[in-house]
């Protein structure tokens, strides 16, 4: 089955927790069937140069496992003929061929909500019409009542249990702060059953796995009792093995899995070391400097290419006042001259010569403007296939987001299906992180202001988006046409559009966003996004402080390089700031290190309480649609905030209920599409990754084969790799 169960897996998964020759032609700029670029060619598995030593030494406790398997049909997908009813229709073989085709297609829509049987009922008495079937589909799927409720009711809350080991001070001392209040300090747990997902009450029979909410350390050798041994080890790195980030070769020290724990007490005493600033100090200074001005939100803008993401943003810029009369002119006679006129609001954002001259955004575009209550950074970023990795990039910095689709009749349909980037985006998103999502239903205006159209599509959004994973309360719809500025920045007065909607205006709706919780008390976390030269001495990096604060004369840990460096100063916008705090996007200039020394993809910490560094780690993930079925050593890329790193699925540890989150099946051959697997994954070199549930912003990863996202995953175990 196609991508049936992929959204419904989302759902479960989030519940708790182009080019020339278009000049004249509006809304399109790129041939949908562009082949793969070269950026993304390099991200593909190239089996013959895989590091397949990752689970060949024979080091790790990989043996192959029987258990279970009794023909290998299992990796083999297939459509139960029972399921479809198909022995009772009577079908010739060319009309059963059609029903399956069918029931695919509609499955890229809709996801498993509807029977497997009911929608063969349903493509029949349609005879085999996808569009009207689809829709009698989706009205079945929307009448019917939401998977999310229904488990609300019925799943209790997993059990937690007293801790069964000691937990490192350092959960104990974390908390979050949201722009007016504090959250309470989160208990150290230990928990049976997986972690951090919606977790039925296990059937009787079902084996459970035993999750700790803690670091996995490593055996190691304590030179002294402040743990120096550790500390030493994680600081001096180079000895043994290079490091993730490019240009250096793979090394391979990690040691066996069973020897987990020996070393934790110093690991804990190492990194539940007292914070240097105490959380008292650093929550006044927070309400000191950030108290009285406008809360801060980040929001990226996604969806498909061509949608009209940059000329709605440009527009709304325009609009605010940020864009000079003079500039805009300017715009105005150059876009004529290169015949490229329907894309001048879109050159407010998309700002160098290749992006203009094809007409397409391929980095993410950033600016800033404010709406009555919020101080806004606004990324747009590239709607293109190509470009998937910088839109990555541009999400991992989000609060939020806006969803933009093309309302044009056909070209909804284009991006919202199997391949375009209406759902990768959107699926994308919410796997990293965001939940609170804007849907402009922009180009209203090719259809009239139809509001025939504007239900269908929100119709038909709604039901996809809550199965992944968004909360029907964190979504709004807003009709919209960037290029003639219609509902944007006011209300609409235009009667083909009030005669039938009365809802908030696009800036409202950006307005009424809530500012997530920052984790400013929790260690310092950077992830870098870039590298270049400053003014003076040192460098600059830029990117976002996912959690805690710094400030100019702190000494941070480049990781997972493992040398000092000194924050000299700290910039936002140019601007120079006195502390930089969670959820900022920052810029630093670094000194005491060479600049050759640290990568795009690298996390600056704080060198007291350290990141965990390492190869081999444990993620819960839940798999998308696959070619090919996941087996021991299958290859993958791994993106990480803005990391990009080659990685093999080393070890299948379990198959997952989809629900309940329970072992449907230890050890496996191999995971088929549309499930949630427990997966240890070996990257080619040293990363830097937390735990889910210690620093959710860096425990995430995304996987990827041949430019399509294939999994998304939580981190659950992480193994300490000593240098
Ligand atoms: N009729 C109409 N055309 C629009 C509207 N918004 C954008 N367009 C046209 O759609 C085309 C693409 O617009 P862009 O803003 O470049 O689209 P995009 O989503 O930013 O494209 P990428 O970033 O490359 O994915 C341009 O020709 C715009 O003039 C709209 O509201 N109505």
């Amino acid at each position: 089955i196609s991508d049936c169960c992929t959204l419904y897996l989302f759902h479960v998964f989030f519940c708790i927790t182009e080019y020339e020759g278009y000049d004249d032609v509006y809304g399109h700029s790129v041939e949908d069937d562009y082949s793969i670029s070269p950026s993304d060619a390099a991200y593909v598995f190239d089996r013959s140069k895989a590091q397949m030593s990752a689970y060949m030494a024979g080091d790790e406790d990989i043996a192959e496992e029987d258990e279970g398997v009794e023909d290998g049909t299992e990796c083999t997908k297939r459509r139960d003929s029972d399921t479809l009813g198909l022995q009772n229709r009577n079908l010739s073989e060319i009309d059963e061929a059609r029903l399956r085709s069918c029931l695919d297609e509609i499955r890229n829509v809709i996801g498993d909500s509807v029977s497997e049987a009911l929608l063969a009922d349903i493509i029949l008495a349609n005879d085999f019409d996808v569009a009207k079937s689809l829709d009698a589909a989706l009205s079945n799927a929307a009448s019917s009542k939401p998977p999310s409720k229904i488990r609300k009711e019925e799943v209790p809350l997993p059990q937690r249990e007293p801790t069964a080991r000691p937990i490192t001070a350092f959960r104990a001392d974390e908390s979050t702060i949201s722009a007016t209040s504090v959250l309470p300090v989160l208990e150290p747990v230990t928990i049976s059953g997986p972690p951090p997902l919606p977790i039925k009450v296990v059937p009787a029979v079902a084996k459970t796995v035993n999750v700790t909410k803690g670091f996995e350390v490593l055996s190691v050798k304590q030179d002294n009792e402040s743990g120096e041994g550790l500390r030493a080890a994680v600081l001096t790195p180079r000895t043994q093995s290079p490091i993730s980030g490019r240009g250096t070769p793979s090394g391979r020290d990690t040691p066996n899995m069973g020897e987990c724990g020996e070393g934790d007490g110093v690991a804990r005493e190492f990194r539940s070391r007292p914070p240097r600033v105490s959380k008292e100090e650093i929550l006044a200074k927070y309400k000191n400097e950030r108290g009285e001005g406008k809360e801060h939100l980040h929001m990226v803008v996604i969806g498909h290419v061509d949608a009209g993401k940059s000329t709605l943003m440009g527009r709304l810029l325009l609009e605010l006042g940020q864009v000079s009369k003079k500039t805009m002119h300017k715009y105005e006679q150059e876009s004529k001259k290169l015949g490229k006129q329907s894309f001048v609001y879109a050159w407010i954002l998309d700002e160098t010569g290749e992006e203009r001259s094809r007409g397409i955004t391929m980095d993410v575009g950033q600016s800033k403007f404010e709406t009555k209550s919020k101080l806004v950074t606004l990324l747009d970023a590239p709607g293109h296939k190509d470009f998937i990795p910088n839109m990555i990039t541009g999400a991992t910095q989000a609060d939020v987001a806006l969803l933009v689709v093309d309302a044009t009749r056909g070209e909804f349909e284009t991006g919202f299906e199997s391949g375009g980037q209406t759902r990768e985006h959107a699926l994308l998103v919410r796997s990293l992180g965001v939940s609170q999502l804007g849907v402009v239903v922009n180009k209203l205006d090719t259809v009239g202001w139809s509001q025939e159209r504007f239900e269908e599509i929100t119709s038909k959004l709604s039901s996809f988006l809550r199965l992944a994973g968004f909360k029907e309360s964190d979504v709004t719809f807003v009709p919209c046409s960037g290029l003639t500025g219609e509902n944007m920045v006011v209300k609409s007065t235009a009667g083909d559009l009030t005669s039938w909607y009365t809802g908030p205006c696009l800036l409202e709706v950006i307005d009424g966003f809530k500012t997530p919780d920052r984790p400013i008390t929790k260690p310092f976390r950077m992830s870098v996004n870039d590298i270049f030269k400053g003014m003076g001495a040192g460098f600059c990096v830029s990117g976002r402080v996912e959690t805690g604060m710094v400030q100019p004369g702190d000494k941070v840990l480049v990781s997972p390089f493992g040398e000092t460096a000194i924050i000299k100063g700290l910039t936002v916008d140019d601007m120079p700031i006195l502390t930089a705090f969670a959820g900022d996007c920052i810029s630093a200039t670094i000194s005491g290190m060479d600049q050759q020394n640290i990568s795009v993809g690298y996390i600056l910490c704080d060198p007291q309480r350290p990141i965990p560094i390492t190869t081999r780690f444990q993620a819960r993930l839940v798999i998308f649609q696959l070619k090919v079925p996941i087996t021991k050593g299958y290859s993958v890329v791994m993106h990480h905030q803005s990391l990009v790193e080659q990685a093999v699925i080393c070890k299948l540890v379990a198959q997952l209920h989809k629900s309940t989150g329970a072992v449907v099946k230890a050890k496996p051959r191999c995971l088929t599409g549309n499930s949630v697997a427990l997966v240890e994954l070996e990257a080619t070199r040293p990363i830097c990754l937390e735990l889910y549930c210690d620093i959710k912003e860096l425990g995430r990863v995304m996987l990827r084969v041949g430019g399509v996202t294939i999994a998304a995953g939580l981190v659950t175990k992480v193994r300490w790799k000593l240098f």
